[in-house]
């Protein structure tokens, strides 16, 4: 299973890659590491597990996480009306998106990270993502609000773009334009 020990932290090179397209079909290895990364996110979740391996509770992972450069990412949350989104995703793209931007009132944070970075990071609040799951089904999302968000904060992961990257650097607290705030 994967535990803290298996994150990459910052500095390391995979967090600033831009990682490779998964060759499809998968191979077992691809689906293996993608399975235990839903784990991951699944485990981080649950009080007892979290707290016996000292997981730090995620919503999300990108497999440049791990120190592997490939195009994966899973998520495991739930929306305002509880809906749960869980995916474990080979090659997501975002094929289309709003204008309206939307960010979380509290900033986001990332496992990637080991320290507190303040500030609004801006993001589309709606988004359509194709992608193809471990079933080796295409799979075509619309997303609004938190799931949106985190799709996002994970496919950065895969271009080497960090949550931090895309804060105000004169006024972190800075409003984006006419944006929806996630509680
Ligand atoms: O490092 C990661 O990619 C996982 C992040 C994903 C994420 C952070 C902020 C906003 C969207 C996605 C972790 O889930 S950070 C911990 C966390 C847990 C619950 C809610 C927000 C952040
Ligand atoms: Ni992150």
């Amino acid at each position: 299973m994967i535990t803290m020990k298996d994150i990459v932290r910052e500095g390391h090179p995979a967090l600033r890659a831009k990682a490779e397209e998964v060759v499809l079909p998968a191979s077992d290895e691809d689906k293996q590491t993608l399975k235990a990364m839903i784990e991951f996110v699944i485990n981080s979740q649950d009080p007892e597990i979290a707290a016996k391996y000292g997981l730090r509770p995620g919503i999300g992972l990108a497999a440049p996480q791990l120190g592997i450069s490939k195009r994966m990412i899973a998520v495991h949350v739930v929306d305002e009306d509880d809906k749960l989104y869980s995916y474990a995703l080979f090659n997501p793209k975002i094929v289309s998106h709003s204008t309206k931007k939307c960010y979380l009132a509290g900033g986001e944070g990332c496992l990637s990270v080991d320290r507190d970075v303040p500030g609004y990071v801006p993001r589309y609040f709606k988004i359509t993502v194709k992608a193809t799951d471990l079933e080796g089904k295409e799979v075509n999302l619309r997303l609004k609000g938190l799931p949106a968000i985190v799709f996002q904060h994970e496919i950065d992961h895969l271009n080497g773009i960090m949550f931090y990257d895309h804060i105000n650097k004169q006024d972190p607290f800075k409003a984006p334009e006419d944006a929806i705030v996630i509680e």
